[in-house]
């Protein structure tokens, strides 16, 4: 597991540009190596922005879309096109506007597919199964960047403080009575996030400044879910200011004025 990196940006607003610039080159440069990428996406404010970001921007056309998989780190619980889904809105930010191959878009299936949130767990994990090959080394592909969001209270993806799914070993799990609405959703759990080459937590805002001091010190994953969200090649915390206020000095490198 890598260790951190801290880079911080003025705002939120330089701060989604900044992700999107990084975004296109990453997913490029896979590309280039290997013929194809793995990209999973958050929800929340900062990982939409920056797809819309990206949306925005001609250097998009870097990026091979139709030789991309799209993952998701969670889901909630919801039908397809509720605006409160994850899935809903990044097709609106830039999946939508960008010529994807519909085949390689991996959406966690929702209550309209007439399954149980375990069942959609388990079918997305059986996805992840069968994309692996064999220089993944398990059970899910080495995703080439995990973007995720961080709550005021250290969750990552739908891993919520203290709860099942933080001490759960299957790779993807259905989440019940979680703190934030909706109740119900579906997680990628720690393991699985751990198989990324590269995790990006991208977080804006004074509220959670301290959830990101605790998610960067040696805090335990099952109190501050952020602490366990590790790349194997890279961990990337990719801050605006405030949400870097309370950080020690001399772990943080600012990246735009
Ligand atoms: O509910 C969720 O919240 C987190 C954080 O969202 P934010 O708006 O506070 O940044 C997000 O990462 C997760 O994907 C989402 O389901």
């Amino acid at each position: 597991m890598s260790v951190p990196s801290v880079l911080i940006h003025r705002d939120a607003d330089v701060l989604a540009k900044a992700v999107a610039a990084r975004l296109i080159t990453g997913l490029a440069d896979a590309q280039s190596a290997k013929g194809s990428a793995h990209l999973v996406l958050t929800g929340g404010g900062m990982g939409i922005a920056a797809l819309r970001e990206v949306a925005a921007t001609p250097a998009r056309d870097a990026v091979e879309w139709p030789r991309l998989d799209i993952w998701w780190g969670d889901e909630r619980f919801l039908p397809t096109g509720d605006p409160e889904r994850n899935e809903t809105g990044a097709r609106e930010a830039l999946l939508d506007r960008v010529d994807l191959d519909p085949a390689r878009v991996h959406p966690m299936l929702g209550p309209d597919s007439g399954i149980s949130a375990e069942e959609s767990a388990e079918r997305y994990a059986d996805e992840l199964r069968k994309a692996a090959r064999h220089e993944d080394h398990g059970p899910v592909p080495s995703f080439d960047v995990l973007m995720l969001g961080l709550g005021p209270d250290g969750h990552v993806a739908s891993l919520f403080p203290e709860m099942p799914a933080v001490y759960d070993e299957r790779p993807v799990v259905a989440v019940h009575g979680a703190p934030k609405p909706p109740p119900t959703r579906i997680s990628m759990t720690h393991s699985t996030i751990r198989a990324a080459r590269e995790v990006w937590v991208i977080v804006a805002g004074e509220d959670k400044a301290g959830a990101v001091r605790l998610a960067l010190q040696e805090s335990g994953p099952i109190q501050v879910p952020g602490a366990g969200a590790r790349g194997r090649l890279r961990t990337l915390f990719l801050l605006d200011r405030a949400a870097a206020s309370k950080i020690p000095p001399g772990l943080t490198r600012r990246a735009s004025p």
